[in-house]
């Protein structure tokens, strides 16, 4: 694994476990990975908030732990500091030997105490939670009068899922240690967690290789925009052909700009008819628009990558299609309509490269993805053989051997018509650039974003491609 997509690495929290175990067999102290995790937290403490009363929730595993080595630090920095300890920590751990250095005030877990303090230090579970939190501990929390500062996730947050076992705190800010989970990106954890720190706490890169991480946080690094080399010419540049829809032939207008923008040498528009052409034709002029039988345009070789579904209906005509141009060999970008045809029969898509469903469409072919998107996307991913983008504020790239990107770098106002158009263009165009299918719909999901947040809340989906062009400006010169 590169350097830089060692540094996007996420590990759930069985990962993290077996990376502080493969730490301390390494010849690490735990106590040292404790200590450096609480020095990480009353660090963060000091730099966030001004000092006030603190209570620091501390629960029975490292994560209190953690709780405690903060507690001790920030009292010795001034602070007015107590800790409530929901159960003692195990006699003889690193937890138990860090509490035993705490001196100061105890306070009972009780909601009073939390209401009073300026600054909540929730260190309650992290990684080893194992049962919804409920009782005296969500009681507490949720009462918390200040911030909270969580340490490693709000106690309550799955680290795998993103999702609240039972009740999870509003975070201003948490601190985690060594790489981000899986559910620092996914939804509700990432917005549950306020701001994210991440601290080194000494744990060598080398524990990678022991714990061999599958998901990565999406972002430049974990793959790298096809070069332009001097000798290009259109063709190789990669050609992309987007099938049109007889009705709105807009939503593939939207595709074909986002071809062209993500560099596609070449992009046709294949319309249904000729009213459909005139239409088209009024479009953008580099694009080039036939009425020409799919078997006609399959007879050009150039030919490889197709979009199939914007603007589409979902009837057998559009199955049909698709399963010409797969059957051709070609690899095709199932959206919208193609996805729409297949429901409740997702494996008439086999041969697809990259499925691109939002979570309506993902639901109708596959049935609900439920709470945890990764783990949905991946079983999709396999059992068609394709690369699955789930679209959402939390968008999942899942390939069929396993490998899985979350995309938390898109603002809330990609959500609106066209713009998943768009995307299915810049997939096929990086495609047709050479890019292999996870990472071109890896990197499109990540430049959709990034050319969303350029626009700002007025966006609309035409500004989309445009914006392209200055988010691939800098994310070559990278
Ligand atoms: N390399 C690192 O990232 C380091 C992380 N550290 C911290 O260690 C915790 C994980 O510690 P662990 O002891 O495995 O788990 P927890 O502290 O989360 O607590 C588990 C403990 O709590 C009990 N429990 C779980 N859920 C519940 C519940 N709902 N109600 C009651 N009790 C519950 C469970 O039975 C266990 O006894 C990690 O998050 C980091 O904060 C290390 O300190 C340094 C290295
Ligand atoms: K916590």
């Amino acid at each position: 694994m590169c350097a830089s997509a060692s540094r996007l690495a996420l590990l759930t929290p069985q990962e993290m476990a077996a990376a502080d175990a493969a730490a301390i067999a390494g010849g690490i102290p735990g106590e040292r990975l404790m200590e450096a995790a609480g020095r990480a937290v009353a660090r963060a403490a000091m730099a966030a908030f001004r000092p006030c009363r603190t209570l620091v929730l501390a629960g029975p595993g490292n994560n209190g732990g953690d709780g405690y080595v903060a507690a001790r630090l920030l009292e010795q920095a001034g602070w007015p500091v107590a800790v409530a300890a929901l159960t003692p920590p195990r006699e003889g751990s690193d937890a138990a030997r860090a509490a035993t250095r705490w001196r100061g005030p105890m306070r009972p877990f009780a909601p009073e105490e939390a209401a009073r303090a300026g600054l909540v230090v929730d260190a309650v579970f992290g990684a080893g939670l194992a049962r919804p939190v409920e009782g005296i501990v969500a009681a507490t929390l949720a009462a918390a009068g200040g911030p909270i500062l969580a340490v490693d996730v709000p106690s309550g947050l799955d680290g795998a899922t993103g999702q609240a076992r039972g009740y999870a705190p509003q975070a201003a800010l948490t601190v985690t240690f060594f790489r981000r989970k899986p559910g620092h990106l996914l939804m509700p954890g990432r917005a549950l967690c306020g701001r994210i720190l991440l601290a080194d706490i000494g744990l060598p890169e080398s524990v990678l290789r022991t714990v061999r991480p599958s998901t990565w946080e999406n972002g430049p690094g974990l793959w790298r925009l096809p070069a332009i080399t001097p000798l290009a010419h259109k063709y190789s540049r990669g050609v992309v052909t987007i099938l049109a829809g007889a009705g709105m032939t807009g939503a593939a207008r939207l595709a074909a700009a986002g071809a062209r923008r993500a560099g596609a040498g070449l992009v046709t528009l294949a319309a249904p008819d000729r009213a459909a052409g005139d239409v088209l034709r009024a479009g953008e002029p580099g694009v080039i628009v036939t009425e020409a039988p799919i078997a006609a345009l399959l007879a050009d070789a150039r030919r490889d990558v197709w979009v199939i579904g914007p603007g589409m209906t979902a009837e057998e005509g559009t199955l049909a299609a698709f399963g010409a141009v797969a059957s051709a060999g070609r690899r095709v970008v199932a959206d919208a309509g193609l996805l729409a045809a297949a429901a409740g029969a997702p494996e008439r898509l086999r041969g697809a490269a990259v499925l691109t469903p939002h979570e309506g469409e993902f639901t109708r072919l596959f049935g609900s993805p439920g709470t945890d998107r990764l783990c949905a996307a991946r079983a999709a991913a396999a059992r068609l053989g394709s690369v699955v983008l789930l679209k959402g504020p939390d968008t999942v790239v899942a390939a069929p051997d396993g490998r899985a990107a979350i995309n938390a770098h898109a603002p809330p106002w990609l959500a609106t018509a066209g713009t998943g158009d768009v995307l299915a263009g810049m997939i096929a165009a990086l495609l047709a650039q050479g890019m292999p299918p996870f990472e071109a719909a890896s990197a499109a999901a990540w430049l959709h974003g990034d050319a969303a947040l350029r626009c700002g809340p007025g966006l609309v989906a035409e500004d989309l491609a445009a914006a392209l062009q200055k988010t691939l400006e800098e994310c070559r010169a990278t």
